[in-house]
């Protein structure tokens, strides 16, 4: 990747099941460092858009490169946190495992070295997230905000210069929701990372934010919260009249029909 060359680019990108047109016409560049949040009704194509750069579903019409090379499964550039569902009892990989995996195909695995700097690289992550202790402990038994918290790990300790998150801080209490969005926001910061944060909820990472990309019903408009997150925009996009309002730093939206009541659902209070 160049200097110049953006992190994640998509030029006419389209997405399509049968007669159903999620988005089209998308042209998004995202810069190494940019902390991009995606936002939509339930079913928009948010989820489906991280499938896109994970390489594991194709567009029906477009382009899309990751760090100027064109998407594909398996990129270790990529680190990516999967929308929670809980695993059950019988998961027996262990925390430390599935941190590792984060790291497969990176050099760490080669050696008694590279086992030693890998386990210090899993160590490392899991410490980050509070998750030192579930490092032996099989998966299945912790809780869903502790297996959030061990899959937060997984996705940080490859050092990604693309960060996939899907609604991360989904099952965190307040503390934990902190100190994820910080450690995003690190690896956007001081490692270059871009990031696309797929969230129900802008207000815990409202100040992270550099834009805006919200998706519904086949539209969808980009730009500075400031320029998407406002009664006029929203209200084009939604097609029906939308009130945004700003009360004492948070976004508050209302009048999008229960679509995205979520909104007023304050997880940040
Ligand atoms: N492989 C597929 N084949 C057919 N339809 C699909 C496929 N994958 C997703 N869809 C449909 O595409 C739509 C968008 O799904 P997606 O998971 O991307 O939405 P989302 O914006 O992430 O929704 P949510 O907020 O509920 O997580 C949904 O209606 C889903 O049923």
């Amino acid at each position: 990747m160049t200097a110049t060359e953006p992190a994640v680019g998509l030029r006419g990108a389209a997405l399509s099941y049968g007669p159903r047109t999620l988005w089209d016409g998308l042209d998004l560049d995202v810069a190494p460092g940019e902390f991009l949040a995606v936002l939509g009704p339930n079913g928009s194509g948010k989820t489906s858009l991280l499938r896109v750069l994970l390489g594991m579903q194709e567009l029906t019409a477009g382009s899309v490169r990751i760090a100027g090379e064109p998407a594909r499964r398996g990129n270790d550039r990529i680190g990516y946190i999967p929308q929670q569902r809980t695993l059950e009892g019988t998961v027996t990989v262990r925390g430390s495992d599935l941190v590792g995996f984060g790291l497969d195909g990176h050099r760490w695995g080669v050696g008694w070295r590279g086992r030693r700097e890998r386990k210090q690289r899993v160590d490392r992550a899991l410490r980050a997230v509070d998750a030192a202790e579930y490092a032996r402990m099989p998966l299945g038994l912790l809780s869903g905000g502790e297996q959030q918290r061990v899959r937060v790990a997984q996705a940080l300790v490859g050092d990604p210069a693309v960060l996939l998150c899907d609604e991360p801080l989904l099952s965190l209490d307040l503390a934990h929701q902190r100190k994820v969005s910080s450690l995003i926001a690190r690896q956007a910061e001081e490692a270059g990372a871009a990031v696309l944060f797929v969230t129900h909820e802008i207000n815990p990472v409202l100040p992270l934010v550099d834009r805006v990309l919200y998706l519904v019903d086949g539209r969808f408009r980009i730009g500075t919260p400031d320029e998407v997150m406002n009664s006029a925009t929203l209200s084009e996009l939604f097609r029906t009249d939308v009130e945004v309002a700003r009360v004492g730093g948070r976004l508050v939206v209302a009048g999008t029909d229960g679509a995205e009541s979520h909104h007023v659902h304050e997880v940040d209070a």
